[in-house]
């Protein structure tokens, strides 16, 4: 059976979640969904999900960690796997480009609604969570990697050795995402070796496994950096990695405090 990859999203505000009806025309139409779309392959979902939200809503979000693990649902026109992340809008004005019908309400006022039934188990478990106390934190924070076959080993599971790259992805795209892409930080003549990792492995991963990768500063101090990250798949703690590194300039050591002030301050803003 053909298998349809989707991103949906609990969108908060105070102690409610936004639901959508599928407009005519849309499989399932006349049911109501959490809004959100089709991964496209090798999509970070995390980006699929922005892309839908705007379209659907014409609004930008910020996505927040997952609900609960993958909801698998198959119907006549395929197999669901529904990826489901908190999210906010940032922008309230909202557009019906993809429903007849938009709804604000909490969980259990909603529940009553015809929902399409891979969003049940989304509902049944927001019952159990205090919505008004969910943190959706800085998106530069998180990166999902989906296990590759060629990073698995003879025994199916992924290399050790992958993690450490992984970390690097994450942290390469958090460095991006708050103003510091390495690449124009190397054109400046500031390069910001690794001086070492630490990786503690909790459970092992296998090829298609969606990783996710929380980054939190665990330290920093005038000269050294030290990034943590949290790698969970569906929920589990897979792996505890931490990197510690420095910056310099034709190969003095930068005092990051006083000679990058603003990396410094914004680095501070994400303590573990
Ligand atoms: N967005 C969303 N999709 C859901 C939910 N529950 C559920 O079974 N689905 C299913 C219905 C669809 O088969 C699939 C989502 O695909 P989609 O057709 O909405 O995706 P799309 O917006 O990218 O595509 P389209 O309608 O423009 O063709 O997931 C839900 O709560 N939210």
């Amino acid at each position: 059976m053909k298998q349809i990859n989707v991103a949906a999203a609990v969108i908060i505000k105070d102690d409610q979640i936004l639901a959508g009806q599928r407009e005519g025309g849309r499989l399932g139409s006349g049911a109501w969904e959490l809004p959100g779309g089709k991964i496209q392959a090798g999509e970070d979902p995390r980006v699929s999900l922005q892309r839908e939200l705007a379209e659907e809503l014409g609004s930008n979000s910020i996505i927040g960690e997952r609900v609960l693990p993958t909801v698998v649902h198959q119907y006549p026109w395929g197999e669901v796997h529904m990826q489901v992340f908190y999210a906010r809008l940032t922008n309230h004005q909202l557009k019906t480009n993809a429903h007849t019908e938009l709804r604000w309400g909490t969980p259990n006022e909603l529940a009553e609604l015809n929902w399409l039934p891979a969003a049940r188990p989304v509902l049944a478990k927001l019952a159990e969570v205090d919505l008004a106390h969910i943190q959706i934190e800085n998106p530069a924070q998180f990166y999902t990697h989906q296990v590759e076959y060629y990073e698995t080993d003879r025994m199916g599971i992924s290399h050790h050795s992958n993690y450490i790259r992984w970390m690097e992805e994450s942290r390469t795209r958090f460095f991006a995402a708050i103003g510091w892409d390495y690449g124009q930080l190397e054109q400046t003549g500031i390069i910001s070796p690794v001086v070492s990792v630490n990786c503690r492995y909790k459970q092992s991963t296998t090829f298609g496994d969606q990783v996710d990768i929380k980054l939190t500063v665990k330290h920093l101090d005038r000269v050294k950096l030290t990034l943590g990250y949290e790698m969970t798949c569906e929920g589990s703690l897979v792996c505890l990695g931490e990197s510690e590194h420095c910056f310099t300039k034709d190969g003095r050591l930068l005092r990051i405090d006083r000679e990058l002030p603003e990396l410094y301050q914004t680095l501070a803003k994400f303590p573990a």
